[in-house]
């Protein structure tokens, strides 16, 4: 039914407000189950999840993955981590977009210097705290949302430093008001995404075809790079993405680089072959299946 993106610096309440919201929309009677998404859904660690830009790619991937999984029109997903990249926040509006639902995002709007001062809090009271270092860089890398981009709309504000976190706040009330208003022909404040081609089973066209080989090729990358971090770094074999479909089976650890770019060759190739030999996929499953058996070459001569 919805997905909502928690946005803020690191240690700006955004836990806080994920919980507010979760007990705003019990108390609104709201019928849809809320369930909050995080990285201690997936018991990593805060420092090691953020030591580097691979550590931080494969926390992205993972909570993207579960969102994946999990959007759907009978629940509130609320995805409480910092969402401080642009980008990262529009590949989440993408998933909204193809479930069909509601979407929104719930900024926590903290100067720096007391985000700075609450994490040094929590450290002195031994609870888990980033360290300086880490939580300097993520200030920094920090990207503003903006209620003018399509993923960053509508956007509600909390000022957690001015004003506290309250089941009660404004941005609060109005979001459950949002995520829980009864739709008709006549709304218009409320907008429900619509999906686009790439989550139909249809036949598509030349351009929807590429746009759904673009997603799912990135479906195959994401199970790999959630494998691999439940393996710690071994090597694959068997993974499945679902009945009828090949199994990835890399033999080696392969870094997210390495498949980035053997996607793009990928859909180069695949590109290319549209022109004058077999036909694109002409569905989702067979653009999986031409990717793993492609992957599955690739990385297996090089093992
Ligand atoms: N309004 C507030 N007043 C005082 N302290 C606050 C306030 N909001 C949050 N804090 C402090 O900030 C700390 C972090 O809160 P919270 O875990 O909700 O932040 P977060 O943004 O989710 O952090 P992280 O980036 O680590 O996920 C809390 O331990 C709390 O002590």
């Amino acid at each position: 039914m919805a997905l909502v993106v928690i946005c803020g610096q690191p240690c700006s309440g955004k836990s806080i407000a994920a919980k507010c919201l979760v007990e705003a929309l019990k108390e609104a009677e709201c019928k849809q189950m809320a369930r909050i998404v995080d990285e201690s859904s997936f018991h990593l660690d805060r420092n090691e999840s953020y030591a580097n830009m691979p550590a931080e790619k494969n926390l992205r991937g993972l909570l993207r993955s579960e969102v994946d999984r999990s959007v759907s029109k009978d629940s509130i997903l609320i995805v409480d981590s910092l969402n401080g990249i642009k980008g990262y926040r529009y590949e989440l509006w993408c998933l909204a977009r193809a479930a069909g639902i509601r979407y929104c995002v719930l900024y926590c709007d903290v100067e720096e210097m007391h985000c700075r001062k609450w994490n040094e809090e929590r450290r002195d009271k031994g609870e888990a705290a980033y360290n300086d270092v880490i939580f300097e860089d993520l200030v920094r890398r920090f990207e503003k949302p903006d209620r003018r981009n399509r993923w960053d709309s509508p956007l509600f504000e909390l000022w957690p430093y001015k004003d506290g976190i309250e089941k009660s706040s404004a941005a609060i009330f109005d979001a459950v008001s949002y995520l829980t208003k009864k739709v008709d022909t006549k709304s218009r404040d409320v907008k429900i995404l619509q999906p686009t081609i790439a989550t139909q089973n249809t036949r598509f066209s030349e351009a929807n075809s590429l746009y759904e080989l673009d997603r799912a090729t990135q479906e195959v990358i994401n199970a790999i790079v959630e494998a691999q971090s439940q393996a710690i770094g071994g090597p694959l074999s068997g993974i499945s993405l679902g009945q009828g479909l090949p199994t990835i089976n890399t033999g080696r650890s392969v870094v997210l680089p390495e498949l980035r770019r053997l996607r793009r060759t990928f859909i180069k190739l695949t590109g290319q072959t549209s022109l004058s030999g077999p036909p694109p996929p002409s569905d989702a499953d067979s653009a999986k299946r031409m990717f793993i058996d492609y992957l599955n070459r690739e990385l297996g001569s090089t093992a």
